[in-house]
């Protein structure tokens, strides 16, 4: 795989309907690097839902486009799979069979057989693979999910609060599971989170993102290492910088509610469209 950024979001901008005052997302642009985590957050309501499922192909935008490497994204494909907050499982099926379900789909299981009982035994699920999904916690459950979307060897993981509804040790577990799955396989993850804490013990980059209209107004890198320490005081620093950084772009939008906030981004800016073309042409 290149190391050129695989996602690459330009120019966006959605209204879910021509009533609307002001956008839902107004003019996003964004690079995401390979093989990296990336986490947007911001407050509810702002449109991190609604980027994640134009990124998966699920909404098409009112403007701008997304490309993921060479392609325009104009539907879903199983080279970006999303994980969801529920599960979302065939509850009369096993473990195994759920999990096999994407390559049932696109025809190859009974090449990829093994991947799925991989998959199964990464995920801690090895001796539940014939159980009826029924009878799994969670925590469980959501493990499941996982091993569905990574059976299909995509290039890319949207997760939507995939952890929200777990309890704080499962979570815990699961955030840094994901994350070492993501480096290990050098495979490219947006994960869409309330949580500042999940973003610093995940992610590579943090995206804030304001609301009324939906920007992105913050880009902050987490360089620490992982397995990430979450008693150390790197770690402590990390998020207290972050709530702030978070905590006075808020505070600034309040105050000019309906302008264009000046992005602090570190990295290089996504390139336009035309620039997109132009790259893949
Ligand atoms: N299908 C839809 N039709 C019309 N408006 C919608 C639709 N889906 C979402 N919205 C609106 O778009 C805005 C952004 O919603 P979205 O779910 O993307 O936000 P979010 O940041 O993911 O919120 P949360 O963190 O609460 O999940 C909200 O005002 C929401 O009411």
């Amino acid at each position: 795989m290149s190391n050129a950024s695989p996602i690459w979001i330009s120019d966006l901008t959605h209204y879910y309907n021509r009533q609307q005052s002001m956008p839902t997302l107004d003019d996003i642009n964004l690079s995401i690097p390979q093989g990296q985590l990336t986490a947007l957050i911001g407050r509810s309501g702002c449109g991190k839902s609604t980027l994640l499922q134009m990124v998966a192909g699920l909404l098409i935008p009112t403007e701008g486009a997304i490309r993921i490497r060479a392609h325009t994204v104009t539907k879903p494909s199983a080279k970006w799979n999303m994980m969801f907050q529920k599960p979302s499982l065939y509850p009369w099926m096993t473990v195994r069979e759920n999990a096999a379900l994407g390559l049932v789909f696109a025809g190859t299981y009974n090449q990829k057989k093994d991947r799925v009982e991989e998959l199964l035994d990464m995920v801690g699920l090895s001796e539940h693979k014939d159980k009826n999904v029924q009878a799994l916690s969670g925590g469980q459950q959501q493990r499941v999910a996982l091993a569905r979307s990574l059976a299909t060897e995509p290039e890319v993981l949207l997760l939507d609060e995939p952890f929200s509804a777990l309890d704080a040790f499962t979570r815990t577990a699961l955030q840094t599971e994901v994350a070492q799955i993501c480096h290990d396989q050098n495979i490219t993850m947006v994960l869409v989170t309330h949580d500042i804490e999940e973003a610093v013990a995940m992610a590579d980059q943090v995206v804030i993102m304001s609301h009324n209209p939906g920007q992105i107004v913050g880009e902050k890198s987490i360089p620490l290492a992982y397995p990430r320490d979450r008693n150390s005081a790197e770690f402590a620093e990390l998020k207290d910088e972050l709530f702030a950084e978070f905590e006075t772009i808020d505070k600034a939008k309040q105050d000019k509610p309906f302008e264009r906030l000046e992005v602090v981004r570190p990295k290089s800016t996504a390139p336009s469209v035309e620039k997109m073309l132009q790259q893949a042409s």
